[in-house]
């Protein structure tokens, strides 16, 4: 909480602030950010549970809106000091169209920045995403690489392309005046793939396991390493390079920024046992139990059903043609560049951020029973 010798001054705002990631921050700030005055949730669906934030000493404002209006953005940033901007539609099921995809990840960007311009904010980081840099289309494969590692990005699914746009545009938007002449400072954060309490995709594999009698069926080969990182430690990171921001503006503004901790890096199926293992699921086969080809050919299929559902019922499973890409594509990342420029340093180890998340699939678990 607060630290009564450091006075609480400052305004922020979080964008999305009532999803998967942006609790996390939302909860982080107020725990670790003493200078903090007033903190803004802005977002299309609020939970109830900000409810119980609204007994401590900072003032929380729950702003429900939609970051496509722009009145709306600019009437939610007018008067912060910071914007951290985690709204996003995060879709790579075909649950959306491609062009609402882009209003929220693109436009909606477009309108935080100009939102930041016209009210004299000065302060923004975005929660951008390791698919700005890939999987690309070739399914070539990044190990263990950093923010400066070559690798050629290309994109054709909505999502990706989405988040690099919008990157673009945040580190584009990096020295522009703001109202009152002082330069906008922005940068981004890539996060990984991001567990912890609350990951609606770990708990959609979960009931995936029950419903199949407790056992899951191994699709990718362990060889296949696929980035991890826990939420409590990408919010941590939030809330620190959103504070150092401030104080390093030369070094920091414009900056691209990966998010890790020491997860281990494993194939996505093999980290996510850590988890489902001590809720009593079991990941048969020790290598994938499907040629490719024939997982290419599922994934192809679904995606048919799927476009012919469509009129009737929205029918997206896990496996589609770019998941399943995505899934067999090493993606790993080794770098400490956020340490270099801001000193971060993961807030929980690996062991906690597994006992916490398990803590919080076991508690999903009974409720379920
Ligand atoms: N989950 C991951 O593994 C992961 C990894 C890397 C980056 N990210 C990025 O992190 C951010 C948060 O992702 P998440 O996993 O928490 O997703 P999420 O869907 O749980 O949260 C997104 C939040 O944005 C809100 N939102 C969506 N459209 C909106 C709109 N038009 N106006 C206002 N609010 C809107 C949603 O209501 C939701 O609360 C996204 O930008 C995503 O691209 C996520
Ligand atoms: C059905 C099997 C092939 C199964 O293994 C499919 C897993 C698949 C659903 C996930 C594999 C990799 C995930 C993505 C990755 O963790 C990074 C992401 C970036 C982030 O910005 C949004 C989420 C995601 C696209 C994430 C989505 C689920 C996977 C594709």
């Amino acid at each position: 909480m607060a630290d009564s010798a450091q006075a609480q001054k400052l305004v922020y705002l979080v964008t999305g602030g009532c999803g998967f990631l942006g609790e996390h921050v939302v909860r982080m700030l107020l725990q670790q950010e003493p200078r903090l005055r007033e903190l803004r949730i802005f977002d299309l669906h609020l939970g109830p549970w900000l409810e119980e934030l609204k007994t401590g000493p900072v003032q929380v404002t729950a702003i429900q809106g939609d970051v496509t209006q722009a009145h709306e953005v600019a009437a939610a940033v007018a008067g912060a000091h910071v914007v951290i901007h985690t709204a996003g539609l995060v879709d790579v099921f075909g649950k959306a169209s491609p062009e609402t995809i882009h209003e929220v990840n693109v436009q909606g960007t477009k309108n935080v920045i100009e939102a930041c311009v016209q009210t004299g904010t000065q302060f923004l980081v975005y929660t951008s995403s390791m698919e700005v840099v890939g999987p690309n289309i070739k399914g070539h494969p990044f190990y263990r690489g950093n923010e400066d590692t070559p690798y050629e990005a290309v994109h054709r699914h909505p999502y990706p392309s989405s988040k690099a746009r919008a990157e673009q545009l945040v580190l584009e938007a990096n020295g522009r005046k703001v109202r009152g002449g002082l330069p906008l400072v922005t940068c981004a954060l890539r996060p990984t793939g991001i567990y912890g309490e609350g990951h609606q995709i770990m708990r959609d594999i979960y009931y995936q396991g029950l419903r199949l009698g407790g056992r899951l069926f191994r699709a990718i080969p362990a060889s296949v390493e696929h980035g991890r990182v826990y939420v409590g430690n990408v919010a941590w990171m939030h809330v620190l390079v959103a504070r150092e921001l401030q104080q390093r503006p030369a070094l920091m503004g414009g900056q691209v920024y990966f998010c890790y901790d020491k997860s281990p890096y494993k194939s996505y199926e093999d980290f996510n046992m850590e988890f489902l293992g001590p809720c009593g699921l079991r990941l048969v086969g020790t290598r994938p139990l499907l040629p490719y080809w024939l997982l290419m050919l599922l994934a192809a299929l679904n995606a048919l059903l799927q476009w012919l559902l469509r009129p009737l019922l929205l029918y997206a499973p896990l496996l589609n043609p770019y998941t399943l890409a995505m899934a067999n594509t090493t993606f790993t990342v080794s770098t400490n560049k956020a340490q270099r420029h801001f000193g971060y340093e993961p807030l929980f180890s690996w062991e906690e951020s597994r006992t916490r998340t398990i803590r919080w699939m076991q508690a999903m678990d009974s409720s379920a029973q």
